[in-house]
């Protein structure tokens, strides 16, 4: 028998209101816990050391009084924790007193007559009179799965002591708005498309939302994988991907509460502006963020001393067929490998070391350094080389210091102290010394320390190594290690581009691709220990990762296991390697322990933008457009910039007039550094967003194609989509990232003829207009 929607809204109001009763008396319950806390640490405080008992004057009262001010400290401590868990617990309860839960499941366990109601919510929430009973599940607990995963009837899902089977009788959508129950929708599918068309209708923001209350079946998957050492995501362009990972870290952190701290997750984003975009999901969620940061940052961090090419700067380069095949042999995890091999081999031969000198002179050459490396056994690797080479330089040091104390300017000096510099040499001793010889030795001994202080620092910091020449060495290697030719590459091309590299090295600048071969190799003949802390790695728009730089990140955090996430249509910045990307993962990763899970369904875009995108790139025929609908994209033609201002002028208006926020997306900085320009000049307000530390805005903003990666806008005007500017196949990639920003509604300007990427999109799928 179906219950009238009133009575249903009825009965959820009522069954509202006795929790919203509960949830208040455990609030009191915690304010009053926090005030005894607060008032405890006060007095604890006030009474410190009157609490303490001070006995000074035996060796056993000072043990008595510092075991008492431990005591002390302790006791301070934990009324502290207690303090900040209670105040903490009662956001909780302030955020379920105004949002309870968003869904109710009625099953029953094996057995059982009645089904059980379970009532989900952002956290656990149990009867403070009957602390077993549950009046709200965290969507995180393991029941909580049958809600996610489809259907009704018999359903088994993942508990701690292994699978259970339960029968779903009842899955309710329940909204609720500052404790009213809004609505209330039965459904028997997963999750009710009701509430994700409602939530996908509302206008973007400048940050990311949750989206707990209509996590898709599919995406539930990737949520609670606790399985795979590589959980591999293909997901096309709005699938929920970014979404669905920060949901995983947040499920992560519940799941293995008090064995996982937010420390040991590391996200690597696309960007700065995607970090300032997605970093209020967590906290939304009653969690505290994880690490993030990007490639970029990992690597520019540990190379002060170098211009490391900067995302524009690899976005803007052209590389010519030669030194792309350099280029995906250097990405490669063959190239890998090759360093990996290289640096076995200097084992044996080939270590670049540096003089060590002392005021000008060589003070220990290279050659009697690498002659030390290389006495030690065969069983000796590269880090114990390492550390036994700087400790016999040490200990030839030491010798020195005896022997240099005679020599004749050591004499000089100290004839020469000036007052003043005498009394701070004695000051570090402590007195003055009465015997003139044991004087003279003394300071004697003192000058030739500190003279000595750069040689010691030259060898405490590795300065004998010259990573330089060894990395360069490892380049003109490369010839006798690997087929050049199996990556079309011939050894003139090989060793011409060795010589751009060392041109523009010793200008101080080098390649994304070199920066990670130097790091490694550094790492490798340093021995570098890597961070073993981290358990979970995240790799947001993996596509623009070459494998050269995931098998380093492998190398890096080798206990972490990794989620990566990626649409192969967005590769803007790597070209060729995706065909074999999984081949590549597959010899880094246990293939028993790899899963791959792809999502076609796209639900950030109406379903006319994505019927439209899919046409742009060769395998878009999968990609499947959720049911929400909008207005058709429009292609505007007009003949030169200034017709392309105004119509863009125009669209701006009709946006705003509907509270949409506008990107324009150009294809490159200058690119929209001019039409920025051009607005202002006609007195329109803009944002430009020039650098990927600038913070995202309301309102419209113009962005440059690759900042815009993982970001998504009510509507995007994509500036100039001419054929001048989108002449190819090789651009469908760029064209189909810039098209997928878009929400609720997009527009193409083309200057002149349009791309003839849009050619491929029937004509009914979208509007074209000639201004
Ligand atoms: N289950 C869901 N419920 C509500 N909203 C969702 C859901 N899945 C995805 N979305 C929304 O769809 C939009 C796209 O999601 P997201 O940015 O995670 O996609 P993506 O796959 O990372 O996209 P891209 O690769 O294009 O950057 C976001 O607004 C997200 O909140």
């Amino acid at each position: 028998m179906s219950e009238s929607n009133e009575a249903m809204k009825q009965y959820e109001q009522k069954h509202l209101n006795f929790v919203r009763d509960q949830i208040g008396i455990a609030e009191q319950q915690t304010e009053k816990t926090i005030k005894r806390a607060k008032a405890g640490q006060k007095d604890l405080e006030k009474n410190f050391y009157n609490d303490v008992r001070i006995k000074t004057s035996t060796y056993a009262g000072q043990m008595d009084t510092g075991v008492s001010v431990r005591q002390q400290q302790q006791m301070l401590s934990q009324k502290q924790n207690r303090w900040q868990t209670a105040t903490r617990d009662l956001e909780t309860l302030q955020k379920l007193d105004q949002n309870a839960y968003f869904a109710r499941v009625d099953l029953k366990e094996d057995g059982e007559q009645n089904p059980e109601k379970i009532y989900i919510g952002l956290a656990s929430f149990t009867d403070p009179e009957h602390p077993d009973h549950y009046l709200i599940y965290d969507w995180r607990a393991p029941i909580c799965s049958v809600y996610y995963d489809s259907g009704m009837g018999e359903m088994t899902y993942n508990a701690p002591m292994g699978k259970q089977t339960v029968d779903v009788t009842l899955k309710r959508e329940i909204q609720i708005k500052d404790g009213v129950v809004e609505t209330v929708f039965d459904t028997d599918e997963a999750v009710g498309d009701r509430v994700l068309l409602e939530n996908l209708e509302k206008q973007s923001n400048t940050k990311m939302k949750s989206i707990v209350a209509t996590i898709q079946q599919e995406q539930n998957a990737i949520i609670r994988d606790t399985s795979s050492d590589l959980l591999f995501v293909q997901g096309v362009a709005g699938s929920g991907k970014t979404a669905a990972v920060l949901q995983r870290v947040a499920y992560l952190l519940y799941r293995y509460r008090g064995n996982l701290n937010p420390g040991q997750l590391i996200l690597f984003s696309p960007n700065q502006l995607f970090n300032d975009y997605i970093n209020q999901v967590l906290p939304e969620l009653g969690e505290q963020n994880m690490v993030q940061m990007t490639y970029y940052q990992f690597i520019n961090r540990r190379v002060p001393h170098l211009e490391v090419e900067t995302i524009q700067q690899r976005f803007d380069e052209n590389l010519d067929i030669q030194q792309r095949n350099i280029a995906d042999f250097k990405n490669s995890l063959d190239f890998f490998k090759l360093v990996t091999d290289y640096a076995d081999h200097l084992n044996q031969s080939d270590i670049q070391f540096k003089n060590i000198m002392f005021q000008g002179k060589v003070f220990i050459s290279k050659q009697e350094i690498k002659q030390i490396y290389y006495s030690f056994n065969e069983n000796y690797n590269l880090r114990n080389r390492l550390a036994g080479t700087k400790e016999k330089l040490l200990k030839i040091l030491n010798r020195h210091i005896s022997s240099e104390m005679k020599k004749r300017w050591v004499e000089e000096t100290v004839e020469s102290l000036s007052k003043q510099q005498l009394q701070m040499l004695y000051a570090k001793y402590g007195e003055k010394i009465e015997d003139s010889d044991k004087e003279y030795n003394f300071l004697a001994k003192q000058i030739v320390t500190d003279a000595f202080k750069k040689v010691r620092v030259q060898i405490m910091k590795n300065r004998f190594f010259s990573i330089n020449r060894q990395f360069v060495n490892l380049l003109r290697s490369v010839p006798k290690m690997a087929d050049l030719s199996k990556w079309k590459i011939s050894e003139t091309e090989w060793q011409q581009s060795v010589e751009h590299t060392i041109e523009r090295f010793k200008a101080g600048h080098i390649s994304m691709t070199n920066v990670s071969i130097y790091l490694y190799l550094f790492d490798l003949v340093t021995g570098k220990h890597p961070d073993t802390e981290m358990r979970y790695l995240f790799v947001d728009e993996v596509q623009d990762y070459t494998p050269f730089q995931l098998a380093y990140l492998k190398w890096n955090f080798p206990r972490a296991k990794f989620t990566l996430l990626g649409d192969l249509n967005q590769a803007i910045f790597t070209h060729q390697y995706h065909h074999t990307i999984m081949d590549d993962l597959k010899q880094m990763f246990d293939p028993e322990k790899i899963k791959v899970i792809n999502l076609l369904k796209s639900y950030r875009s109406t379903k006319q933008i994505t019927d439209f995108t899919k046409y742009l790139i060769p395998d878009g025929g999968d990609i499947e457009a959720y049911a929400r609908t909008g207005e058709k994209p429009v292609i505007t033609v007009v003949d030169d910039e200034t017709q392309g201002i105004t119509a863009l002028a125009n669209q701006l208006q009709l946006n705003t007039e509907v509270k949409d926020t506008t990107a324009i997306i150009g294809k490159t900085l200058a690119e929209c550094q001019d039409v920025y320009q051009k607005l202002q000049d006609r007195g329109i307000q803009a944002t430009l967003i020039q650098t990927e530390n600038q913070r995202l805005v309301n309102g419209v903003i113009v962005v440059p194609a690759y900042l815009a990666k993982g970001l998504e806008f009510d509507a995007v005007v994509m500036w100039d989509g001419s054929d001048t500017n989108y002449p190819d196949q090789n651009d469908d990639k760029l064209v189909y990232t810039i098209c997928t920003r878009a929400m609720h509604r997009l527009d193409i300007i083309s200057i002149g003829k349009p791309s003839p990427l849009f050619a491929k999109v029937p004509k009914d799928d979208y509007r074209q207009v000639k201004e």
